[in-house]
């Protein structure tokens, strides 16, 4: 039984209110991702991490060895050397220019190919967290936010190993070459150039960083401005002219377009000032690197071969380095996208993946209440299946909680749920479901705490906007039963008052259907709907509005299926606004507020 995810469809999303006013998974502080636990989210070996490192260093590697023999080639032009030392050199530069396009693409192949299966693997985990995570979370997200964390969000931390693991470590890696060779060489140049390229990484890094966050926080903010400025400018032209607002929605986009060009500028400074102190210390390096070789040829009698290969090296050791500040970005850019990702999961909660840090009070609550709700998630422990609602009272984050519920529903009894729009129905029905926790009281199946996990074993539920897939009438009615034969697929259509509907249809029960309904009509979904509902094995189902969009015959067979259920010992809780199909339940509980 899979109605899982119709409750996560049948809820509302419209939660412009719950991420606005309460702290919610979306607006609640995230927690903190190091990269070894990012690393470990992507199931990304060290070696793999390793063997494309170990290529882009070969590759730069090789730019050096180009830049090495063209140096030896300028020192021992003037020294006349043998055609055989000139054929070396010869084919020295056709093994780096050829070294350097090949472990450019291996390590082009390695990275990627790490990525993706890292993408996977963390797509896949989130999945699974996301479905096991608390569920108002989720749904307090708009599900556009949903697609974009599990989309984009999660492709901008696979990023992270293409485009700043594997470049930060390249660079490391090369630089430490370049020093260890101009040390050996000659050791104050080593120094010097160690200086440099530190100087380089670290306060180009910091500075980079700087600007990013400056750009995610200030330029977000007013880029967001400009856009809703130029709408309501182009959306209200006319009555901003028969009202005379024209000048001040044209001022307020200016004034959004200046707070917008201050956000740049104020983020492209500390960048700014990045790419000039990479430049400065590549200047310094070059510049003492090139006095201390001279200094040494002159007076401690360094080979001019050593002295050229120490003047040059610095410019290829500064080639990885350049590479610092978009690795940085790329790595702020990562570490944001893996906060939004966790915000939506338990673990994002609990700081499980980034160890144990940030373990609020809260969290331990939290924890606690899923370890102590455990064993009623695998399976109701009695047969009593009497469902009891005990001061229940739901609500969304944001919502005035529903006025608290007691009554008990017996096997075979039906319960009817009214009030007015938006009272929190649905709200109070998703929370008899598992789905949300309660605002206030409990509620139990057999005296076991209804959780999440209970729907589908015990409990079902039909939400208003139940999903209707791009498949067969059959196979969106094994939605309910994965085992449900043809046989008893037809009788459920028989007993929902499809049966002309479906011998309208000359594939029949193979009619492929439009992804949300759109090839039935709202009467047809409906019944579909309840048809589903008809076929589900759990003891328990809870339908909302199941009496919208149907004609007086449609109230008749809902009439019909509910009697049926009840007949067949299986509990019933309706939220509805048609109170003529009170008359098949057994209790009316009512939300409005006296
Ligand atoms: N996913 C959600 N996230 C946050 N708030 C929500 C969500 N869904 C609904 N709400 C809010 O909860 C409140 C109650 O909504 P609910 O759908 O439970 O009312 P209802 O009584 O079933 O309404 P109706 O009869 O119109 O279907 C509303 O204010 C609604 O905006």
């Amino acid at each position: 039984m899979n109605t899982a995810p119709h409750a996560a469809r049948g809820a509302k999303r419209d939660g412009s209110a719950a991420s606005t006013a309460v702290p919610t998974a979306a607006s609640a502080a995230p927690p903190r991702l190091n990269v070894r636990s990012l690393l470990r989210e992507a199931e990304v070996r060290p070696l793999r991490i390793a063997t494309s490192v170990g290529a882009g260093t070969m590759a730069l590697g090789s730019a050096i060895g180009l830049a090495a023999v063209a140096a030896w080639l300028i020192a021992e032009a003037a020294q006349m050397p043998s055609p055989a030392a000139l054929a070396v050199a010869a084919v020295s530069v056709r093994f780096f220019g050829i070294a350097r396009g090949v472990f450019r693409y291996l390590e082009r192949l390695a990275s990627h190919e790490t990525a993706l299966s890292g993408v996977v693997a963390l797509r896949t985990r989130t999945y699974d967290r996301v479905a096991q995570s608390d569920a108002s979370r989720v749904l307090s997200l708009k599900r556009g936010d949903i697609v974009a964390r599990m989309g984009g969000d999660i492709d901008a931390m696979g990023d992270a190993v293409v485009r700043s693991i594997v470049p930060l470590g390249v660079a490391a890696t090369v630089s430490l070459i370049a020093v260890a060779i101009t040390t050996a060489c000659l050791p104050l140049a080593g120094l010097a150039l160690a200086l440099c390229l530190a100087a380089a990484a670290v306060l180009g890094g910091a500075l980079t960083w700087r600007s990013a966050k400056l750009a995610a926080e200030a330029g977000t903010v007013a880029a967001a401005r400009v856009s809703t400025a130029t709408l309501e400018a182009i959306e209200g032209a006319i009555e901003n002219r028969v009202w005379g607002r024209r000048d001040d929605a044209l001022a307020e986009l200016r004034a959004a377009d200046r707070d917008a060009e201050d956000a740049s500028e104020l983020a492209a400074r500390p960048a700014a000032w990045a790419a000039a102190v990479i430049q400065a210390s590549q200047g310094v390096a070059l510049v003492v690197a090139l006095w201390l070789a001279v200094t040494a040829a002159h007076h401690a009698g360094l080979p001019p071969t050593t002295a050229a290969i120490v003047a040059l090296l610095p410019l290829s050791a500064f080639e990885a380095v350049s590479a610092v500040p978009g690795a940085v970005v790329q790595a702020f850019r990562s570490a944001a996208a893996a906060r939004r990702v966790l915000a939506i999961t338990p673990e994002g909660e609990s700081g499980q993946v980034n160890g144990d840090e940030g373990k609020s009070a809260d969290d331990g609550e939290h924890a606690r209440e899923e370890a102590a709700s455990a064993p009623a998630m695998a399976a109701p422990a009695t047969d009593d299946l009497t469902l009891a609602l005990n001061g229940l009272s739901a609500a969304w984050p944001a919502m005035r909680p529903t006025r608290p519920v007691t009554t008990t529903l017996r096997p075979g009894g039906a319960l009817g749920i009214v009030g007015r729009s938006g009272i929190g129905k649905t709200t109070l029905l998703l929370t008899i479901a598992g789905v949300l926790r309660p605002a206030a009281g409990s509620v139990t199946v057999g005296g076991a705490p209804v959780t999440a996990a209970t729907l589908g074993h015990t409990i079902a539920i039909t939400p208003e906007d139940a999903h209707v897939f791009g498949t067969t009438i059959l196979e969106n009615l094994r939605v309910a039963r994965g085992d449900v034969t043809p046989e008893q697929a037809a009788d459920a259509l028989r007993a929902v008052g499809l049966e002309p509907w479906l011998a309208s249809q000359p594939p029949g029960l193979d009619t492929i259907l439009g992804a949300g309904a759109l090839t039935v009509s709202g009467g047809e979904r409906r019944r579909l709907l309840l048809a589903r509902a008809l076929l589900s094995p759990a003891p328990l189902h809870l339908i909302d509005e199941p009496a919208e969009h149907l004609d007086a015959d449609g109230i008749d067979a809902l009439r019909s299926l509910v009697l049926a259920m009840k007949a067949a010992g299986r509990s019933v809780v309706i939220v509805t606004h048609d109170l003529g199909i009170l008359d098949v339940v057994d209790e009316v509980v009512s939300l409005d507020v006296d």
